[in-house]
């Protein structure tokens, strides 16, 4: 077991969101964290990255707890997480954003992991020069991938990057987070867009309320189970009969 989330509680100072969350992720899984708004999914993967405040139970990774450590400590454990929304460097080049990325790296060699970089995402270096700016927002979303990629991380931690996205640079970045799959990452990803979610991932978790409802591989939900249980908690078909 690469991540091992047991009993989470976790939110933001005094507010608690996270209500002890279960959850156990295998190396180079594929899992797609949905439900409905308000229900902790961005806030889980903050907890993941160090971000929230800690208030009980145990994120193990790779067999040791993590929770509660800060996010540059998480990316020392090859975690990396992309934000929700623009987080980058919007008036520097690409070739500056992935500089900015490998800051934190000690004796980092960064031409030879931009390369590396470059050699994951071909549009990037294309336009390596170009203003971040000033790309379309697919390609936008892709840098900032990117630059958590360039870290070389063993998961990663995707919140929505379909947002604000026209069809086709959806279509685009879920290429690519698949790709970044198949090259042996491991993936978690929160998406409103659950259709996509679903196409791409190979499990399916659902947070209510800050908890685990659902978790199945995607093939046994439905969008209809999926609306049933953003809605009541419960699957239409799971009923009791009275
Ligand atoms: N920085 C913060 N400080 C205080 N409360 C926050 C903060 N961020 C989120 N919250 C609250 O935590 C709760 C869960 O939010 P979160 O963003 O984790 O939900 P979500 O499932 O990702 O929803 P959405 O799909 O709308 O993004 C919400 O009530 C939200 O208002």
């Amino acid at each position: 077991m690469e991540l091992e989330i047991d009993k989470l509680y976790a939110g933001y100072g005094h507010l608690d969101i996270l209500h002890g969350v279960g959850l156990k992720i295998r190396h180079g899984e594929f899992v797609a964290l949905l439900g409905p708004n308000g229900a902790g999914k961005s806030t889980l993967l903050k907890s993941l990255f160090g971000m929230t405040t800690h208030k009980g139970g145990a994120i193990r990774w790779k067999g040791k707890d993590i929770a509660g450590l800060r996010p540059q400590q998480m990316l020392a454990h090859g975690i990396a997480y992309v934000p929700q929304g623009r987080c980058n460097f919007q008036l520097m080049t690409i070739d500056e954003n992935l500089e900015m990325a490998a800051y934190t790296l000690k004796d980092g060699d960064l031409k030879g992991e931009r390369e590396y970089v470059y050699d994951l995402f071909p549009i990037l270096r294309k336009r390596r020069n170009e203003l971040a700016g000033n790309m379309s927002g697919g390609e936008q979303q892709l840098l900032e991938m990117a630059m958590a990629v360039l870290r070389r991380p063993e998961i990663l931690l995707v919140d929505e990057p379909s947002v604000g996205l026209a069809p086709q640079a959806i279509t685009l970045v879920f290429n690519e987070l698949k790709r970044l799959h198949e090259g042996g990452r491991t993936i978690l990803l929160v998406e409103q867009n659950t259709r996509k979610a679903m196409q791409a991932a190979e499990r399916a978790v659902v947070l209510r309320l800050g908890k685990v409802i659902w978790d199945s591989p995607v093939g046994e939900l439905s969008n209809a189970d999926l609306g049933e249980l953003f809605m009541t908690g419960r699957r239409a078909s799971d009923a009791q009969p009275a």
